[in-house]
């Protein structure tokens, strides 16, 4: 079966990048093998690569490189770099693109081309450069280099670098996890987690932008600052948008100024949006996107555990209304998002806590492993600590369980963007939880109001005879663990029911929920019977 074993990463560039020197030491500082496609294929063909272009030509050549590529692709655990050319041939580009659709990353070496003209000169035994060996290598760089941007989904850049500290940056990037999202009616897009992810800003927002609007608050001021820098190193025009923090960023007057500011700038259809800070930010960032002449290009740069799992992720952008929260917006898919870990330094305790209600919300309605990786390691994750988060151990962990929340999201969206029946799984421990916040004035954070409506939604899937008490005793004690609350008890029993028919999944005057057949296995339960909607009520009470 493919995608058993696969490397862990494959490595392409120009003639004299360094894929060969640069690749051994990346393999060596991970403990990885390391393997050249050149030697399997002079290993395989018996000969060097000189004799064989002069024996059988480049397009015998070209197509045992790819039956040697392909086999590799399916059957090695390491490093592994591809000749300068291998990505030119079309088989090889369907299989690193079905390598990459596997979780795979393909890694585009960007030397500064100076330098790499002449590494790749020095020594000979390069056949593609017999003649004028500069004019060739620029000839070829020219063809490759659009081609090898778009068959990897990582850049790196090692101008004026030596092999160690070209190594190191790579590895960096190999560290990061990539979640692939894409679906009939979405452009697709990567979801980016890792520590150092806001490196790739330049490579996701593209070339056409020249002027990137930074739209974020103050309270990330530091992270912003890093972006800032970024954008201008890689000869963006940057403006800085602060906008009031949290929700008081999500109103229509905040919008206007911003379309006020891109107007007086002179933003155009090509140029960009980076939407960095908590899902407040972001959702406005996105709705300002969105709507700039109806639709530009934006990234988003969660900086909260909620953001990056959730709000930055599956399109939905909006403001809040003097009526209600997140009633005026649009779906509009960003082009990336790049969930930075290091970000997380700076996060206060009871806001990524909060994070870990919608990540615990994942693993009830798809995947058992989040439960998993929240039990084992529910007293560090109760303990973050932002300042030591980025050198203690739960910072894989973290990085693990973003991965997979960010899946689930990943997989509701692609099928369904609009909200036309799978997505609805999502909100599970919505319904109430959506209630609670408005019955506490928005003062309830919303992941706790979350965890206490995922217990809700456990009692009424119980008391209809869909999961036993087993499991709704499991949703009361991991979320406690985690230190989320999971009882409820400062509203009556009208106005919590008066709200959950003002739910977006209510239909007529019929309640809609989401419960549980058990754990991965969510229904949508229509109308149910009024005691049941109270007594789970009552039970969440005490
Ligand atoms: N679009 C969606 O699909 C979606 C999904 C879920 C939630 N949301 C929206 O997201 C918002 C909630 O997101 P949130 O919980 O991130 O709230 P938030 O954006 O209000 O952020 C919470 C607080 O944490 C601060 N903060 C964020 N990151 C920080 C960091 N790294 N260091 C220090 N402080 C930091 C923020 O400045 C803010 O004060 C709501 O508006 C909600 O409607 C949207
Ligand atoms: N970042 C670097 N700095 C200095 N020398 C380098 C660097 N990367 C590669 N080299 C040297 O340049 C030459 C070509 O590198 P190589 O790894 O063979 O390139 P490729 O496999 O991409 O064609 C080798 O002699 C290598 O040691
Ligand atoms: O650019 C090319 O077409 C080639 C590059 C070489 O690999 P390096 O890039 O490692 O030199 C080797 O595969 C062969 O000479 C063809």
């Amino acid at each position: 079966m493919s995608g058993m074993r696969r490397p862990v990463a494959v490595i392409i560039g120009m003639m004299g990048a360094g894929k060969t020197r640069v690749g051994k030491e990346v393999a060596q500082m991970m403990n990885l093998p390391f393997a050249d496609a050149d030697n399997e294929i002079e290993h395989d063909a018996g000969m060097r690569i000189p004799e064989y272009f002069e024996k059988y030509g480049e397009p015998e050549f070209r197509r045992l490189e790819s039956d040697v590529v392909l086999d590799m692709l399916e059957d090695f655990d390491g490093i592994f770099s591809l000749g300068g050319g291998a990505p030119m041939t079309p088989s090889i580009q369907e299989g690193l693109a079905q390598y990459i659709a596997d979780g795979g990353k393909v890694v585009y070496l960007m030397a500064d081309p100076e330098e790499a003209m002449e590494r790749a000169n020095r020594g000979g035994g390069r056949p593609m450069l017999n003649g004028d060996a500069n004019e060739r290598w620029k000839k070829l760089y020219k063809e490759r280099d659009p081609v090898f941007r778009s068959v990897a989904n990582v850049h790196v850049g090692t101008r004026g670098q030596s092999p160690q500290a070209a190594a190191r940056k790579l590895m960096e990037m190999i560290d990061q996890r990539i979640v692939h999202v894409t679906g009939s009616t979405i452009e697709p897009y990567d979801v980016r987690i890792g520590e150092g992810v806001m490196g790739q800003l330049a490579q996701v927002l593209g070339s056409k932008p020249a002027k990137v609007a930074l739209i974020h608050t103050q309270p990330v001021q530091r992270h912003s600052d890093r972006a800032r820098t970024l954008l201008r190193q890689a000869g963006y025009d940057a403006y800085d948008i602060v906008i009031p923090d949290a929700e008081a960023g999500k109103t229509i007057e905040v919008a206007n100024g911003i379309w006020q500011r891109l107007g007086d700038e002179g933003f155009t259809r090509s140029d960009a949006i980076v939407g960095l800070g908590g899902g407040a930010a972001t959702d406005l960032a996105g709705f300002v996107a969105a709507t700039w002449m109806r639709g530009i290009r934006y990234v988003n740069c969660p900086t909260s555990l909620l953001a990056m799992v959730d709000a930055s992720t599956g399109g939905k952008t909006g403001i809040n209304t003097p009526q209600g929260k997140n009633l005026v917006g649009s779906f509009y898919t960003p082009a990336g998002v790049l969930a930075d870990l290091k970000s997380l330094a700076s996060l206060p305790n009871d806001i990524f806590i909060e994070g870990l209600g919608e990540v615990a919300k994942s693993g009830f309605i798809m995947d058992p492993e989040i439960l998993q990786i929240l039990e084992d390691h529910a007293g560090e994750l109760r303990a973050f600590d932002g300042s030591t988060f980025l050198d203690s151990g739960l910072k894989d962990v973290v990085a693990e369980l973003i991965e997979h929340t960010v899946s689930v999201k990943a997989y509701h969206v692609s099928a369904d963007l609009k909200e036309a029946g799978l997505r609805e799984f999502l909100n599970y421990g919505h319904t109430l939880g959506h209630a609670i916040e408005k019955l506490e004035h928005f003062r309830w954070r919303h992941g706790n109001a979350v965890a206490v409506g995922c217990v809700y939604a456990a009692e009424l899937s119980h008391l209809l005879g869909y999961i036993d008490q087993n499991l709704v005793d499991y949703h009361r004690s991991l979320l406690g663990s985690l230190g989320l609350p999971t009882s409820w008890n400062n509203g009556t029993w009208d106005d919590v029911l008066a709200l959950m028919h003002r739910d977006k999944k209510a239909r007529g005057n019929k309640l809609r929920f989401v419960v549980l057949e058990g754990v991965g296995h969510p229904i949508h339960l229509e109308d149910p019977p009024a005691d049941a909607v109270e007594e789970a009520f009552r039970r969440i009470q005490q």
